[in-house]
């Protein structure tokens, strides 16, 4: 009953765990493009497809505006991801994108967008193997029409367009437990600007604790402390790319990022992504990179606030100055954009900063998950090298 439909789907059930006997990797072969179904998969008789062209300023804003009211909140219901549109611009057009992975659902009468499902194409190495893979993030059903049943034909229909492509894997995270994380996430959170947190509900004041006290001790420098500390710029994305494939080639699962995804990705843009390197003075070599990603939350029900802003950690690598003191140095800079906190997973080596520069665990888990791919035995945190947004 609880997974009625995950039962049906080629991803490692919860009866294999344990299995050693079953090979790792695709669980089902490819199959000729030919036999794949070319038609969409059947709605209910009230709706249609619909194919969201991100380029357009309308359609942006149609999915901006379904999100904005409809897309995931905390499990308190207190606050509401509120992706930007030329954040959602920028995660929906990587390099090589397919406009028709950008899947919305209409009503046929009002023509009301009312759910939404995508992908994007990415290289996601496991252990030995790099994968050609979707990556599905933004599933959205509209909050009148849950339990209708829509996500797992609009899940169909992504799968069919991603075969359609000719790539047989995908990547996806959720909050909830489906058949069967590769990993399991801790978030953790560093307060930027407590008072504001506190006020919201974000955040409480510790026991014994006063608010002086509390501001104190989240208190920040106001400009980084490492020599070289620098913004990325597009004549540092060969070293960036080194610098990251040699830190990502640790892990067992992560992203085969190329000069062009660096571009893509980690370039600097104003509200949507920051990214930081350190030039060593002496030999002017790239040495440190750190990122992180903007992500505001609608604060839902407070009279004084309407909006949390949020950074999230993205890719991170040190290798001559210390990691503390290169998250610091994010954290430092994150403050004075105006962040009112900064999250991160405990995935890669983001456990070895995370007390030591005063993060505290949220209240949920972050599920990782693989489509059509079986690992032989789940990731530590720390095994995963794959940030999705
Ligand atoms: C603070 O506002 C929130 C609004 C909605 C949900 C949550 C809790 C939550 N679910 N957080 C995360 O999933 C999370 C926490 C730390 C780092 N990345 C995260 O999620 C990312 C990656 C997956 N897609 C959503 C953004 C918080």
């Amino acid at each position: 009953k609880t997974h009625k439909f995950w039962e049906t789907q080629p991803v490692g059930q919860f009866k294999d765990i344990g299995d050693t006997s079953l090979p790792e990797g695709p669980i089902e072969l490819a199959t000729p493009l030919s036999e794949v179904k070319q038609e969409p998969y059947n709605l209910p008789s009230v709706y249609e497809w619909t194919t969201c062209d991100m380029n357009s300023d309308d359609m942006c804003s149609e999915v901006y505006n379904l999100l904005k009211n409809n897309y995931v909140e905390d499990d308190e219901n207190m606050f509401r991801f509120n992706y930007s549109k030329e954040f959602l611009r920028w995660a929906l057009r990587p390099p090589g994108y397919y406009q028709s992975w950008h899947i919305g659902v209409r009503a046929k009468t009002s023509k009301k967008l009312v759910a939404f499902i995508s992908g994007i194409p990415a290289r996601i190495r496991v252990r030995d193997e790099v994968v050609k893979m979707a990556e599905i993030n933004f599933l959205c059903v509209h909050k009148k029409l849950r339990s209708k049943r829509l996500a797992p034909v609009m899940i169909k229909e992504v799968t069919r367009r991603v075969h359609l492509e000719n790539i047989w894997q995908a990547a996806y995270t959720a909050g909830v437990i489906l058949p069967t994380p590769i990993t399991t996430c801790q978030y953790w959170h560093r307060s930027l600007n407590p008072k504001k947190l506190i006020d919201v509900g974000f955040s409480r004041l510790g026991p014994r604790m006063t608010m002086s006290r509390t501001i104190k001790l989240y208190k920040l420098p106001d400009t980084p402390i490492t020599p070289g500390f620098r913004k990325m710029e597009p004549r540092d994305v060969p070293a960036v790319t080194r610098l990251l494939r040699n830190y990502l080639s640790q892990f067992g699962v992560a992203t085969d990022f190329d000069e062009n995804d660096v571009e893509h990705w980690l370039l600097p843009r104003e509200d949507v992504v920051d990214s930081y390197l350190v030039e060593s003075p002496e030999t002017h070599d790239v040495t440190d990179f750190c990122s992180f990603y903007t992500l505001p939350s609608t604060i839902l029900g407070n009279p004084n606030y309407t909006t949390l802003k949020a950074a999230y950690s993205y890719y991170n690598v040190a290798t001559q100055t210390s990691f503390l003191q290169l998250m610091n140095d994010a954290l430092i800079v994150s403050k004075q954009k105006g962040f009112d906190v900064f999250n991160a997973l405990d995935v890669m080596h983001n456990e070895s900063f995370l007390k030591e520069l005063k993060f505290g665990p949220g209240d949920g888990q972050l599920h990782y998950y693989l489509y059509n791919y079986r690992l032989k035995s789940a990731l530590k945190p720390s095994e995963l090298g794959l940030v999705l947004l």
